[in-house]
C-alpha cells in the first residue's frame, strides 16, 4: 500500500487484529480502485466526485467506524459510473492535509471533523442586519487557526455600516478581508476582491443566519442551486434540508467552495493553547521561557508575553487579541 492513504490515519478506525491472518488478506491491495473526493454526506451515503462524475458510494466494511467527511480523498471500488441506483464502495481514506473541528458542544469533549482537506475558513459576518458578534467571530477564527486553515474574514452588508470599527479589532491579528454591499440595483459588489481570495483554494463558508451567505454563494456560483439540486436528485432529498456541508465547484476551475448550511458554530473544547498559538509563529517564539503548562493567558503570571511587550519584542495589541482569541475557546454563548 502507498504511504498516502490508510497508514497514517487521524483516527483509529479498526478493531485490533488477531495476528493469524495473513498480511494480504488484512490489507487487500486496491490497485483497480478510483480516486474521488467526497462532496457531501447525507446518513451513512457519501455523494463524491469521480472523474468529473457525481457517484454514490458507501463506506466498505474494513473502514469500520472510520469517519468520512466533506474534502476527504478516497479511493472507490465497485461501481463507479454513476448510473442511477448505482453505489460503489470507498475502500480508502487519504491523508487529511487539514482538519476542521469541532467539539459536538463544549461539555462534550468527543471531536467532530467537519471538513476535511479544506484550505481556507471564509468567516462571512454583516456589519449590521444582524449585528456583528465579535466573540463568534473570534471563535470561527480559533476553529480556523487550530485546524490549519488559512483565515478570511468576508463583511457583508457594508450598505448598512461602516466596516472600520469591526475590522480594527481583527487588524492586529493580520486577518485578511474583503467586504461586498448591496447597491441601489440590488447588486452585490465586492464580488470580484472575494473571487480573488478564493482562487486557488478550497473555502469553506461559514455564517450564522441572515448574514448574506447564501447570497454570496449564488453570485460567485451560478448553478450552485442546480448543483445542488443534481446532488439531491441523485441521494432522494427534495430539496437542501440537509445540515451536511457540500463542496462546489468554483467557474473556470478556480478552486471550490464548501458551504456549511448546518454549521452555525464550533465547539473548542478540544484546542490546546500550544497549539493555537503555533498559528502566530512571532509569538510562540515568545513563549520559549514560559513556565511549563503555561496557557499564554492574560491571568499567567510569567507568560513570555508579556515579557516580550515589555522588552517592546511582541505589539501589545497583537498579544492582547492572541488572549482574545485564547479566552474564546472556553465562552459558549456569543
Ligand atoms: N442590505 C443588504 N442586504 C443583503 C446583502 N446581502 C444579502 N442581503 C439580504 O440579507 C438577507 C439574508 O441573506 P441570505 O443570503 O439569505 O442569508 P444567509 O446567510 O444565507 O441566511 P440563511 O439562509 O438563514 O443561512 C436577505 O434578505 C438578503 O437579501 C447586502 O450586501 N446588503
Ligand atoms: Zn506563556
Amino acid at each position: 500500500m502507498s504511504g498516502r492513504y490508510g497508514e497514517h490515519d487521524v483516527e483509529h478506525y479498526e478493531r485490533p487484529r488477531r495476528r493469524t491472518r495473513p498480511r494480504t488478506k488484512e490489507r487487500p491491495s486496491y490497485d483497480d480502485a478510483a480516486d474521488g473526493t467526497v462532496v457531501t454526506v447525507d446518513r451513512g451515503r457519501f455523494t463524491l466526485l469521480v472523474e468529473g462524475r457525481t457517484v454514490m458510494a458507501m463506506k466498505a466494511r474494513p473502514l469500520g467506524r472510520k469517519g468520512v467527511v466533506v474534502g476527504d480523498r478516497v479511493r472507490v471500488v465497485g461501481d463507479v459510473s454513476g448510473a442511477d441506483g448505482s453505489l460503489a464502495r470507498i475502500v480508502e481514506v487519504g491523508d487529511r492535509s487539514t482538519v476542521l473541528r469541532r467539539t459536538a458542544d463544549d461539555d462534550d469533549p468527543v471531536e467532530r471533523v467537519l471538513v476535511a482537506n479544506a484550505s481556507q475558513l471564509v468567516v462571512v459576518t454583516a456589519l449590521a442586519d444582524p449585528e456583528p458578534r465579535s466573540r463568534w467571530i473570534d471563535r470561527a477564527l480559533v476553529a480556523a487557526y487550530d485546524g490549519g486553515l488559512a483565515p478570511l474574514l468576508c463583511l457583508t452588508k457594508a450598505d448598512l455600516e461602516d466596516p472600520e470599527t469591526l475590522l480594527s479589532t481583527y487588524r492586529s491579528l493580520g486577518v485578511p478581508w474583503v467586504v461586498t454591499h448591496r447597491d441601489s440595483d440590488r447588486r452585490i459588489v465586492g464580488l470580484e476582491g472575494l473571487q480573488e481570495r478564493l482562487t486557488g483554494h478550497t473555502s469553506v463558508l461559514i455564517g450564522t443566519s441572515g448574514v448574506g451567505k447564501s447570497t454570496l454563494v449564488n453570485a460567485i456560483v451560478p448553478d450552485a442551486d442546480r448543483a445542488i439540486g443534481h446532488v439531491n436528485a441523485v441521494t432522494g432529498q427534495g430539496r437542501h434540508t440537509s445540515t451536511s456541508a457540500m463542496m462546489l465547484a468554483l467557474p473556470d476551475e478556480a478552486g471550490w467552495i464548501v458551504d456549511t448550511p448546518g454549521i452555525r458554530s464550533f465547539g473548542l473544547a478540544h484546542v490546546q493553547p500550544e497549539h493555537l498559538i503555533g498559528a502566530f509563529p512571532d509569538l510562540d517564539e515568545m513563549t520559549e521561557d514560559c513556565p511549563r503548562g503555561c496557557t499564554h493567558g492574560d491571568d499567567e503570571p510569567e507568560c513570555g508575553l508579556d515579557e516580550a511587550v515589555a522588552r517592546g519584542d511582541a505589539d501589545a495589541d497583537r498579544v492582547s487579541s492572541f488572549r482574545r482569541l485564547l479566552a474564546a475557546r472556553s465562552v459558549t454563548e456569543y
